[in-house]
């Protein structure tokens, strides 16, 4: 399968360097959609791609699936085209709690038989939230998500401090390069106004926690998830970027568990 990457920063390094150097049987990153082509023209000898600034012959350029790894606006300005002519696999899933935004891309892979994939990224669970809530007598979600201060706030503080406590619909609003987790939480069960999210900023931690209560008619779970950070960018965990990488082995194979 050809794939076509959007965006050239952390995650995407890495998928470059797992799949195209690692030789992932059956997958291959062939082009590489960037805004800026000088600053990223050494990709093009490191790792065998082409890069695109025009994001229609970048379409064109014989790619199967397109792999997002930008940002929500990326999402929001280029998906809706993709959509018409590739399947999609996104990670900035934060941008989806624009609901028109939601309905539209729902629409256009109907009409156009493509498919979005979007990966638990830096946590998990989400399996289980969606079994749970089969009857949809799941009652109670929320994400609690620890970072090292310095990822989420330019305040130099000597104590942990909650920086934002509510709805999954405000906390992406207001940290869209942090909490995408709590939406595709949201969609996997009661939505972004039911998913409550409190966001704690922690002088004393190098991990990127993450901890899901849920409750309902089938009982209770409760998830913590320790992440390393990619140390290209300590904001993004290690596991969101290998959760595209497991999306992508998941997608051949004949036996889909969960
Ligand atoms: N769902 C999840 O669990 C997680 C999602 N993320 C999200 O994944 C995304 C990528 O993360 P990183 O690689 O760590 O970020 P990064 O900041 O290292 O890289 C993003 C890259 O995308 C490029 N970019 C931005 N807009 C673009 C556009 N319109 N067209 C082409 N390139 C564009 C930037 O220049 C940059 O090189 C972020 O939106 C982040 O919030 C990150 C971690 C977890
Ligand atoms: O990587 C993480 O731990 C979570 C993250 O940044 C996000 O959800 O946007």
């Amino acid at each position: 399968m050809n794939i076509g990457l959007i965006g050239a920063g952390a995650i995407a390094n890495f998928l470059l360097k797992e799949i195209n150097y690692a030789r992932h049987e059956g997958h291959r990153i062939t082009s590489v959609y960037v805004r800026d082509r000088e600053k990223y023209q050494r990709l093009e000898a490191e790792f065998d791609v082409k890069l695109y600034t025009d994001f229609d012959t970048f379409l064109e350029s014989g790619i199967d699936l397109v792999v997002e790894a930008a940002n929500v606006e990326a999402v929001r300005n280029l998906i809706p085209a993709t959509i018409r002519k590739k399947d999609a696999v996104l990670i900035s899933i934060g941008a989806l709690v624009n609901e028109a935004l939601l309905t539209e891309l729902t629409k256009l892979a109907r009409k156009h038989n493509h498919l979005i994939h979007l990966p638990s990224g830096a946590i998990g669970g989400l399996d289980l939230l969606q079994n749970a809530n089969a009857l949809g007598t799941v009652k109670n979600v929320s994400l609690t998500t620890r970072k090292p201060a310095h990822s989420l706030i330019d305040e130099v503080i000597t104590e942990e401090k909650v920086i934002f406590e509510g709805q999954a619909a405000d906390a992406i609003k207001q940290f869209p390069k942090n909490i995408n987790v709590s939406i595709v939480l949201s969609l996997a069960g009661l939505g972004i106004e039911q998913t409550m999210v409190r966001i704690i900023a922690d002088p004393h931690i190098d991990k990127n926690i993450h901890q899901i209560e849920m409750a309902g008619d089938f009982g209770e779970a409760s998830f913590t998830i320790n992440n390393k950070p990619l140390p290209s960018n300590p904001k993004t965990s290690y596991l969101a970027a290998m959760s595209i990488l497991g999306t992508l082995e998941r997608l051949g194979k004949n036996i889909r568990i969960g």
